[in-house]
């Protein structure tokens, strides 16, 4: 509508005034932003961003449209990272009109669909100043007329650190994932809202795959499916709420089984070895973040999406693997003696540049037996 107004609340007090496309609600969260400047509908589909409100650097969003589902490789959409949006509300400078051969519809009328709040006409780089300056804060975005001042009120009401959305973004059974070709073998996927992108990458090492609710025991599912790793996976909030999977994680490295975990699932195998997280002021959401290894001395651009990370100094069994390079913080670590890796940022990309896909090429010798690690 001509003339309608939607707002960007922070909870400093910072009421901002934009125009409303997508849902016309209010949905509150903790505001973050990303640098990527492509692959909105990746982001918009991780579940990593569940609880979070996302905003976009990139000036102008949605100039390729929504991709279609059809798209697929091992029965898995190829742009998607999961089966609907997560993000609880999207910010944009600019929305575009899509012109794109894959194109089923705007990012308006996706947005619409999945009830989920967008608003556009937002200096998104002020946002991001105050964001960076003040580190990360708890919001909400108005699009169906409602009060912005009485929404502030609510705004601290709310609870990201303590909140379990990983419970909101994991699945309620297993779910099998069975590759097209050649099994290679079986991996028992702890999901804590984990990302397409990463069982696509599994998938694609022939790997056949027994997604489990976040809170089961994974040795249970290792020995019942006979299965030759465990994978923990990304997911959304505070990873210090994860008791159970740090418990259960302790458990798969007792057992010295080769593990792999990425992102959420890295913090949770430090917490294991009784390792500490702490908050970063801002987080790091990005495709272009460098980072190296400090084994082969490599630096690769990767993608990442996260608002912890670990205290290398409290590590004990594991050490670390690879460092950020724009801020030194830990970005994998790697066991000292068992077939266990695990990286901060994520090597599946999805979205972002395939230069760290062989991370998994390493799982997929530590579960072949055929790695030193
Ligand atoms: N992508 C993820 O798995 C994020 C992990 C955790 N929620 C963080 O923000 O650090």
């Amino acid at each position: 509508m001509r003339g309608e107004v939607g707002y960007l609340i922070l909870e400093d007090g910072t009421i901002l005034k934009g125009k409303p496309f997508g849902a016309r609600t209010v949905r509150y969260g903790e505001v973050v932003f990303t640098t990527a400047m492509v692959g909105y509908p990746e982001s918009l589909t991780d579940p990593s961003y569940k609880g979070q409100i996302l905003v976009e650097t990139n000036p102008l969003m949605g100039n390729y449209g929504v991709p279609s589902k059809e798209l697929k490789e091992n029965g898995l959409p190829l742009h998607y990272e999961s089966d609907s949006i997560k993000v609880e509300g999207f910010v944009v400078s600019r929305l575009m009109r899509p012109n794109h051969w894959s194109s089923v519809m705007s990012l308006d009328e996706w947005l619409r669909r999945e009830g989920v709040p967008g608003l556009q006409g937002i200096d998104t780089r002020a946002v991001v100043k105050k964001i960076r300056e003040k580190g990360v804060m708890r919001g909400a975005i108005v699009t169906d007329g409602s009060d912005p001042k009485e929404v502030l009120e609510n705004v601290e009401k709310i609870d990201y650190e303590t909140t379990n959305f990983v419970e909101l973004v994991s699945p309620s059974s297993p779910i099998i994932h069975v590759p097209e070709g050649k099994i290679s073998g079986t991996i028992v996927v702890v999901d804590m809202g984990i990302k397409y992108g990463i069982l696509r990458e599994l998938l694609r090492r022939g790997f056949k795959l027994i997604r489990i609710p976040w809170d089961w025991d994974p040795i249970e599912a290792y020995e019942s499916y006979n299965a030759d790793g465990v994978f923990f996976s990304n997911g959304p909030g505070n990873p210090s709420l994860l008791k159970v999977v740090a418990k259960n994680a302790k458990k798969v490295l007792d057992a010295g089984i080769p593990t792999m975990g990425v992102c959420l699932g890295e913090q949770v195998l430090a917490l294991a070895d009784g390792a500490e997280i702490y908050k970063l002021k801002y987080g790091h959401r990005g495709i272009n973040k460098p980072v190296k290894d400090l084994e082969s001395g490599k630096a690769f651009v990767t993608t990442q999406n996260h608002g912890y990370a670990i205290e290398p100094e409290t590590l004990n069994e594991f050490y670390v693997w690879m460092i950020n390079l724009d801020d030194n913080t830990v970005e994998a670590i790697k066991h000292k003696e068992l077939p266990v890796i695990a990286t901060q940022y994520h090597p599946e990309a999805s979205p972002g540049p395939w230069d760290s896909t062989w991370v998994f090429d390493e799982f997929a010798k530590l579960v072949r037996g055929d790695a030193n690690v």
